[in-house]
């Protein structure tokens, strides 16, 4: 394909985005997956510039745009190369005209500003929508650090984290031995130390909320040596069905998946009221520390979605406090640095929960917020987290 027709494609696969992300739809990488599923002609160098040239907009605009015409409109305002594939050739864009629309604003939503820390500055902000490194937690169960660096020379250790390996961005660890082997599994180092922040010990009994498909269960596994009880629950079937292989591939033994129905969730696991010794509460969030990889959902969050989102955490923490013991400790994350779903979501639970207070997480990163800690991808180059430990008194 002619680099023109390259950019008439980008255009009406951003437009497909921009559709979905306003009505709800699927996401921007299923939408791309189908797109080039329908486009066989496109060869695997079209298809990587394509997708280049449509997160390049993805990523520039925090507010969606109206159409991707004008989104890239703008950008060729300030690029004269891109500018020069709108010459209405066969295939490629019409030639643009000053008097048509430009997409408006920043990298981030103008509304989300003042949900922000003051910490983040503009460099904080454009590294949100950065390029996402490639992580690895090293499964102590099956392998060590030294083993999986032999194996992989490409890796390099990250100081933050004892099982963390960076590799470059783009390694192909999807099909690789290690990985189906379950020696390694992909995890941002952010994921690793909310996981390492709940230190966790053989014998314990250890509750993960909100588990998802189990990428911190595994953490708290192997933390765990494999012994001890770890529940590993949540309220999407699918998400925890694939947990169950992959704590075979990882030689997690001692996870037990329980899926809960939602608004019954204390009931559901009534057997375990005031028996954890830690609960890792890794909650439903408005994902604004994961930009870098979905920038796209930025165009899918409002304030009364937040809203829902923020009473969900709100309500989740309260059942998820009574299944601590006495002395025990309450893990609450977000992959968001929205202060009200973090810093301001502990200090009303502290408020309400006389008999709860805050610890220091005591992990190597991050920066106080309120009672707890965040992440940024600037200052710690992770993705964007909030974290507090709280100790049931
Ligand atoms: C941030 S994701 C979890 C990611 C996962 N812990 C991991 O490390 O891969 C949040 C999860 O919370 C679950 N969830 C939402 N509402 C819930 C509820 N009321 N109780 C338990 N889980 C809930 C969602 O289904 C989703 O899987």
């Amino acid at each position: 394909m002619r680099p023109a027709a390259r950019l008439q494609a980008a255009i009406t696969l951003l437009d497909e985005i921009i559709a979905a992300a306003r009505d709800g739809g699927a996401s921007a990488d299923m939408l791309a997956s189908a797109f080039f599923r329908a486009r066989r002609y496109a060869g695997s160098k079209d298809r990587r510039a394509i997708r280049d040239l449509t997160w390049s907009a993805i990523r520039r605009f925090g507010e969606r745009p109206a159409t991707a015409r004008s989104a890239f409109a703008a950008m060729a305002d300030a690029d004269a190369e891109l500018a020069a594939l709108f010459d209405g050739s066969d295939y490629g864009p019409a030639v643009l005209t000053a008097d048509e629309p430009r997409a408006v604003g920043g990298v981030i939503p103008d509304w989300i500003k003042s949900y922000l820390p003051e910490l983040l500055d503009e460099a904080e902000i454009t590294a949100l929508l950065g390029r996402a490194p490639l992580d690895l937690r090293v499964n102590r169960l099956q392998a060590s650090v030294d083993i999986v660096m032999t194996a992989l020379p490409e890796a390099q250790r990250l100081a933050l984290c004892d099982d963390a390996l960076r590799l470059p961005t783009g390694f192909p660890i999807e099909k690789h031995a290690l990985m189906t082997d379950g020696h390694v599994d992909i995890q941002d180092v952010g994921s690793q130390l909310i996981a390492a922040a709940c230190r966790a010990e053989s014998g314990m009994t250890i509750l993960d909320l909100c588990a998802g498909a189990g990428g911190k269960t595994l953490a708290l596994a192997a933390h765990m040596g494999g012994k001890g009880t770890l529940i590993a629950a949540d309220i999407n079937r699918d998400r925890l069905a694939q947990l169950g292989p992959r704590a075979q591939r990882a030689g997690a033994g001692n996870v037990e998946t329980r899926l809960l129905n939602p608004k019954q969730e204390a009931a559901m696991l009534s057997d375990y009221t005031g028996q954890c010794d830690v609960v890792l509460i890794d909650a439903p969030c408005s994902g604004s520390g994961t930009w870098r990889r979905n920038p796209e959902t930025r165009w899918r969050l409002n304030e009364s979605r937040l809203g829902a989102v923020v009473a969900e955490q709100a309500r989740i923490m309260e059942y998820a406090a009574k299944m601590v013991r006495p002395a025990g400790h309450l893990v609450y994350a977000v992959c968001s640095l929205l202060e009200v779903e973090g810093a301001g979501q502990i200090a009303q639970f502290l408020s309400a929960n006389p008999g709860w207070k805050a610890q220091d997480p005591a992990i190597r990163a991050g920066r106080a917020s309120g009672e707890g800690i965040i992440l940024t991808p600037f200052h710690d180059g992770s993705d964007g987290f909030f974290m507090a430990r709280l100790q049931k008194l």
